[in-house]
């Protein structure tokens, strides 16, 4: 049996300008299939993250391999695998999208761009400069997906784009990742604020924080144990709770006997018994299951007040 290598494998990459740090050492795991959805407020380091893994920066530490191949020797043949599409794509504006098609046809192995067109909807006689931002994303979704590539990279794709057209991409894309013989199957990172649109089709999430990559795990995996928790006071003792709090529960917030929070390490089932069992004076619990979208606003919070904290 042949071992197939992740599609992507980092340990320790990092990256460095001057005084900055764009990207603290991370470790990160990509195995063939998946959909990565790479989350992080603006300036967290998810174009870097990007960058590394396809060799368009030199990392200041650590190594990648993308489908097996050293992140820093992808060139050539191995590019004819990955597909990358980026919000600031650079494209021949005074070629039309038929023009732009033909052109690249001859430089891939594989090349089959009439369903996609159909599919898409792009008008092949028309100039690129002249295709309205959402007909731009297409043809530039259409020009990587063609050539069939077993990797696709994107960097904030749908950013700008009303919600047809959102969900058209996403049809084109999953079309892609869900297909019979799973080894065929393209593994998707995709950087992107709309996590609604994200927590709909990833099937892995990874976050980065101001550099650091907090987390990276399948998206079942998080938002199971993840939960919002209400919790009532016979008296009004709620403030005085918070430093009681066990680790791993974050965003507290207290006001007269309630208190709210988040518990980022839910390990059980009966997650109200377990909160009734450490705080025996609550009245009242309550513990519901959390969206990617409220998980992100409560790591924001939480290091919002963190950085307060230490000024
Ligand atoms: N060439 C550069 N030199 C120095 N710092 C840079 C450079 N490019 C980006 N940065 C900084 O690195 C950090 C990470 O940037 P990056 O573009 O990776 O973030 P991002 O998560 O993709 O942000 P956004 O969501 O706004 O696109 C930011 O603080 C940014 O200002």
């Amino acid at each position: 049996m042949t071992i197939v290598a992740p599609a992507i494998e980092a340990r320790q990459l990092s990256k460095r300008i001057g005084k900055n740090t764009l990207l603290a050492p991370l470790d990160l795991t990509v195995p063939r299939g998946a959909i990565l959805a790479v989350i992080g407020a603006n300036g967290a380091g998810k174009s870097t993250l990007i960058k590394l893994l396809l060799n368009m920066w030199e990392p200041t530490t650590g190594e990648a391999t993308v489908l097996g191949i050293p992140s820093t020797s992808l060139r050539g043949a191995a590019l004819q695998r990955i597909g990358y599409v980026s919000e600031k794509q650079e494209m021949p504006e005074w070629m039309t999208v038929g023009a732009l098609m033909d052109h690249l046809r001859p430089m891939y192995p594989v090349w089959n761009d009439r369903d996609l067109l159909d599919e898409l909807q792009l008008p092949l006689d028309r100039r690129i400069k002249h295709l309205s931002r959402g007909m731009r994303m297409k043809a530039a979704l259409a020009s990587v997906l063609a050539f069939k590539p077993e990797l696709l990279m994107l960097d904030e794709p749908f950013t700008g784009l009303d919600t047809a057209i959102r969900t058209e991409l996403v049809k084109a894309l999953l079309g892609r990742a869900h297909v019979e013989n799973s080894g065929d199957a393209t593994t998707i990172v995709i950087s992107s604020h709309d996590l609604d649109e994200m927590e709909s089709f990833a099937t892995h999430v990874a976050f980065l924080h101001e550099g650091e990559l907090l987390f990276a795990e399948p998206i079942e995996k998080l938002l199971t144990r993840c939960r919002e928790v209400t919790v009532r006071f016979g008296q009004v003792t709620a403030e005085r709770s918070i430093p009681t709090l066990a680790e791993g529960c974050i965003a507290a917030e207290a006001s007269g006997a309630m208190l709210r929070f988040v518990d980022m390490k839910v390990n059980v089932d009966d997650h109200e018994g377990a909160i009734r069992a450490l705080m025996p004076d609550v009245v009242d619990v309550q513990s519901e299951p959390m969206s990617l979208r409220s998980i992100f606003l409560a790591l924001n919070q939480e290091s919002r007040a963190n950085d307060r904290s230490r000024v």
